[in-house]
């Protein structure tokens, strides 16, 4: 059957809530979520047979964006696709993907790393699985409570199996983290399996359909062949076969790191076209006193506050992109025994992750107060987008964990920079900032990216040069290192900076060359847009480690208010060409025809407190205290 993706799903029925979830029970959301999931999810297999095929030219991006708006919340097996299946596809054996891989498979799966009492420093985590020759099994075991699995999404009452992140013991030696697939329900009761303790770990913020679960093992037995084998091999006799690189293991956290970054480009353009759009619907006061109301957008302020966002989701669109093509890359490389760019990929990814997710949860949030009373509203879906997306500050690295990792990075450089050692080509601004080869500031995106590359050299040297004074003073390297975390991470976050306006600039000047004069020109303005708003935010670092002068700075901040009202007249239809339909925006404040009014309206009176023209509360408490002396 030939379908196109977005109206045969679109078209599903039972995909559609009548009432909308929010009002729904924390047990009603999770099923009702599922039994969207298992709709969805018999579709997938369908396309992945060829049972059904895409004529439209869409990709599972497409298809994962019209799941946005289907579960309002988070899709429950939104892990089991993007983490579970992409963890095994990379990380098993081609006999183990062969066998689990199977589009009609029972297993409905998870990724299981995270315990209560670690989830930043795995190297602590306590879950361990033996190695036992005589029955050629591992045996899975929680030795204490703070060992107990805790976060995974769907493990709480969806998966039947899951991958565990365990220290793999053999002969009474420890080798570390291992991935090992382990059924934890049965596949037809769906009742836990002997020795499984597991549950769902309660509402929280936001993810409230993705049945988070904990999990814990006593003694349980999978087969040896269960491990994750294809970098890494425990063979019939207990012989420990070592992987080409020791955090090959870590690889699915560095790929949905990479992937996360075009996530929140998404959710930042969903956040961009609900508040550009309620902006030009909306109006409150004249700016002259004897005209009329005019659309908030007209406000400049308003403009400073929006347009940023429109730029931001370029900016992770194309960086989304451009590390996508990179971790292609050195998988290639990997799968060729060559290791030697993934330190690079994983800097990289650590501090683009941080920094993406952090400016997107922030710029929603932006989207959110731009929008005043309105944007405080579950209908407006601004409050479910802030809530989905701050989580990923969090989730997959920890936003200064992650930070820290890049920082080491750096410090390598500079050590080399600093003893005068030969460098690499995309690091030769350190000699030069350590030779006082400085530029002379040019206010122009080039400069800017310049500008950056200084912040980067200078943040960098100061929290080296701390590093070695605590180094001096005695201090332990570690403890050197704790003292100094506070520079590493502002050298790390502008490190990722400048890499945002350095790609950032360099792709779009690329593109402009292939696309009409008048789009080139609007693409070039936002921009121009991103790299000086982010230079007047880090004015007083240019200050300290370019040649900006104060002049450059307030010439600056006159392009870029040119910049937001030479924007002004786009803004609308920047914000239409993310293309995102009604049903996915799902907002009464962004939807295309602009009747805020009467979707608000019309949401409201689908609240159960309207259903009673006297709610019962009133004759059972409010009566009786009311009217107490005048019954
Ligand atoms: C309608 C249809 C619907 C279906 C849709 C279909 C489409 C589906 C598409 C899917 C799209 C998906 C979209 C994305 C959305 C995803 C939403 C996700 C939802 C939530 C998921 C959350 C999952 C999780 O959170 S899992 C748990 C994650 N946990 C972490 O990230 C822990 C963080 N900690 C660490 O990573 C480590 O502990 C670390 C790195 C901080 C430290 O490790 P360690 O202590 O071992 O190392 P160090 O001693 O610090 O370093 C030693 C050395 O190793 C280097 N290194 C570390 N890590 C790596 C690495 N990964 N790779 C390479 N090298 C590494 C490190 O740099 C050091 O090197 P040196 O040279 O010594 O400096
Ligand atoms: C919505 C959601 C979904 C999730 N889904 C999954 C899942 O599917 N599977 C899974 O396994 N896990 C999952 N997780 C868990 C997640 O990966 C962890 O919460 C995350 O890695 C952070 O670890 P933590 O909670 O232990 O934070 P902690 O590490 O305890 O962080 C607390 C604070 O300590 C600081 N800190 C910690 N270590 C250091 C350090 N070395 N240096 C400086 N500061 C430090 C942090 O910066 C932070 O400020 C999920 C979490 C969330 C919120």
């Amino acid at each position: 059957m030939m379908i196109h993706t977005n109206n045969y799903i679109l078209n599903i029925k039972e995909l559609w809530d009548d009432v909308p979830e929010e009002y729904l029970s924390h047990k009603e959301r999770y099923e009702n979520a599922i039994k969207k999931a298992f709709i969805v999810l018999k579709v997938l297999r369908q396309l992945h047979t060829g049972n059904i095929q895409i004529t439209d030219h869409r990709t599972p991006t497409n298809v994962y964006s019209i799941q946005d708006g289907i579960f309002r919340n988070v899709n429950p097996l939104l892990i089991h696709i993007g983490l579970f299946w992409s963890t095994i596809a990379a990380q098993a054996s081609t006999e183990q993907q062969a066998e689990w891989l199977q589009p009609d498979s029972s297993m409905i799966g998870t990724y299981v790393q995270t315990e209560l009492g670690h989830g930043s420093f795995i190297r602590g985590i306590e879950t361990t699985a033996t190695y036992d020759s005589t029955t050629d099994e591992f045996i899975l075991h929680t030795p204490r409570l703070s060992a107990y699995k805790w976060w995974p999404g769907g493990l709480g009452n969806t998966a039947n199996a899951c991958l565990v992140m365990a220290q793999l013991y053999i002969n009474g030696t420890c080798h570390g983290l291992h991935i090992f697939l382990a059924q934890i329900r049965d596949f037809d009761t769906h009742k836990p399996l002997p020795g499984i303790k597991v549950g769902e770990i309660g509402p929280k913020m936001g993810f409230n359909t993705a049945d988070n679960g904990f999990l814990g093992f006593d003694n349980h037995r999978i087969p040896r062949t269960n491990m994750l084998m294809k970098n890494v091999q425990v063979l019939r006799d207990g012989t420990y076969v070592k992987p080409k690189h020791d955090k090959l293991t870590y690889g699915s956290m560095l790929l949905t790191r990479v992937t996360l970054i075009s996530d929140l480009a998404y959710q930042l353009s969903k956040a961009a076209t609900i508040a550009v759009r309620y902006s030009a619907v909306r109006r409150q006061s004249p700016i002259k006193s004897n005209e009329p109301e005019r659309q908030i957008l007209d406000f400049v302020s308003q403009q400073h506050k929006l347009f940023i966002t429109i730029a931001s989701s370029h900016v992770y669109r194309v960086v989304g992109l451009w590390m996508w093509n990179s971790h292609k890359r050195v998988t290639a490389d990997i799968h060729e025994g060559n290791m030697g760019q993934l330190p690079e990929l994983h800097a990289l990814a650590c501090c683009l992750k941080a920094i993406s997710s952090r400016d997107a949860s922030a710029l929603v949030e932006q989207c959110r107060l731009a929008c005043g009373g309105h944007g405080y509203m579950m209908a407006s879906n601004l409050p479910q987008i802030y809530a989905y997306t701050t989580a990923a500050v969090t989730y997959e690295g920890e936003y200064t964990v992650l930070l820290l990792q890049t920082a080491r990075y750096l410090v390598k450089f500079w050590r080399l920079a600093a003893e005068h050692k030969p460098l690499p080509q995309n690091f030769a601004y350190f000699e030069d900032y350590i030779k006082k080869n400085f530029e002379q500031w040019r206010n122009s995106p080039e400069g800017i990216i310049e500008g950056f590359k200084a912040i980067v050299a200078g943040k960098t040297k100061a929290a080296y040069d701390t590093l070695q004074c605590n180094l001096r003073n005695g201090r332990e390297f570690e403890e050197a290192w704790n003292m100094a975390s506070v520079q590493l991470t502002n050298a790390s976050e502008a490190y990722a900076r400048s890499l945002l306006c350095e790609v950032f600039w360099k792709e779009t000047v690329q593109l402009s060359t292939k696309v009409s004069k008048s789009l080139a020109i609007v693409l070039e303005q936002l921009a121009e847009l991103y790299l000086m708003y982010w230079a007047l935010e880090k004015h007083g670092d240019l200050l300290l480690y370019s040649t900006i002068s104060r002049n450059d700075i307030e010439a600056l901040q006159s392009r870029y208010e040119e910049l937001l009202a030479l924007i002004r007249p786009n803004a609308v239809g920047l914000v239409d060409a993310f293309d995102i339909r009604d049903e996915v925006l799902c907002s009464t404040l962004g939807a295309y025809d602009g009747r805020v009014y009467e979707r608000m309206m019309e949401e409201a009176s689908k609240s159960p407190l309207n259903e009673d023209v006297v709610n019962e509360s009133f004759h059972k408490y409010i009566r009786p205290v009311t009217m107490k002396n005048k019954l």
